[in-house]
């Protein structure tokens, strides 16, 4: 199964706020939204899931026009939506219920979720006797628990202690093994790291870089070097500003081209005692800053 969003469009009065949003994902993969406060994650995602319409751009499955009937959607919004006065198990029945599951199937599919959560114990609790992690956990089920082909997580480690955060960690990866779709919308660059294969980011409603993560770092300028060497005083006063120490102690290379490399390389190792030198791979924060950092 196949997901597009293809030229999406959507003004609130005179603001435009997507100004023409595509990209594709497939099942079995996940794809991380990436984005400034404001840059337009949410707005697209709720289109993408109709809560509201586009004013032009359309939202297919395998190139025709989504059917909200025929495909399951899960979504863990960043803002919790459940009622706290209720009693966990009633609730999340009746919102497997509200996607169309019979009650039997709910009970079952609640019930899974409850232990593979490791919450089973607080299956007749009110929901505001809850933690906020735990209460995360419980908004989590409402997003799963209807088996939905695609899963949209916003924010989803934000509140979890590191043991939960592993937790649903297993569960995300779970889920992509299972052949959903998986969007991620995270300002945690770590966690997007280490799920998704493609990301789009935004920035005032325009997606100004996307693709195959992979490659994006690959084809990301590779005109530093990072030395790691016990003569570390002596190469930054000979490279003067094209050297720079990091946090770590290693020092950072900068060339003037990419094709600089190799003469760098040989320099540096013929010239002083260099304990390893690779080319710089920034990380998807260097990128995200560097795309996203000002915004039109
Ligand atoms: N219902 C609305 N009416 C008017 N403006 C809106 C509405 N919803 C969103 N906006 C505006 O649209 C822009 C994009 O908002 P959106 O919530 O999509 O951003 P976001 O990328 O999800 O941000 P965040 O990371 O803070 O959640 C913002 O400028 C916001 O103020």
């Amino acid at each position: 199964m196949e997901l597009e969003l293809r030229n999406i469009h959507k003004s609130f009065g005179d603001k435009k706020v997507l100004e023409g949003i595509s990209f594709h994902t497939t099942a079995g993969t996940a794809f991380g939204l990436l984005g400034r406060n404001g840059a337009g994650k949410t707005t697209t995602i709720r289109i993408l899931m109709d809560v509201f319409p586009s004013n032009s751009g359309e939202v297919l499955i395998d190139g025709k026009p989504i059917d909200y009937h025929a495909v399951g959607i899960g979504y863990l919004p960043e803002e919790r939506g459940l009622y706290p006065k209720k009693k966990i198990f009633d609730q999340l029945i009746y919102f497997a219920q509200l996607k169309g599951m019979n009650h039997s199937n709910a009970a079952k599919a609640v019930d899974y979720w409850l232990n593979r959560l490791g919450m089973a114990e607080y299956r007749n609790k009110r929901l505001d006797t809850l933690s906020k992690g735990n209460q995360q956990k419980i908004q989590l089920i409402t997003a799963l628990a209807h088996n939905p082909q695609i899963v949209i997580l916003d924010e989803p480690f934000s509140g979890l202690d590191p043991v939960n955060a592993m937790l649903l960690k297993d569960v995300v990866k779970e889920e992509i093994a299972k052949g959903k779709i998986v969007l991620f919308s995270s300002h945690q660059m770590n966690y997007i790291e280490e799920f998704c294969d493609k990301i789009a980011i935004l920035n005032s409603g325009r997606i100004v870089l996307q693709g195959d993560l992979h490659e994006i770092k690959r084809n990301y300028s590779r005109d530093r070097l990072l030395v790691c060497s016990e003569n570390k005083a002596q190469i930054l006063a000979d490279l003067g500003s094209c050297c720079t120490e990091n946090s770590d102690g290693s020092l950072m290379v900068q060339m003037a081209s990419a094709d600089a490399k190799q003469d760098m390389m040989k320099k540096l190792t013929e010239t002083y005692d260099i304990d390893s030198i690779q080319v710089f791979e920034p990380s998807l924060n260097d990128i995200f800053v560097e795309y996203a950092g000002t915004q039109e």
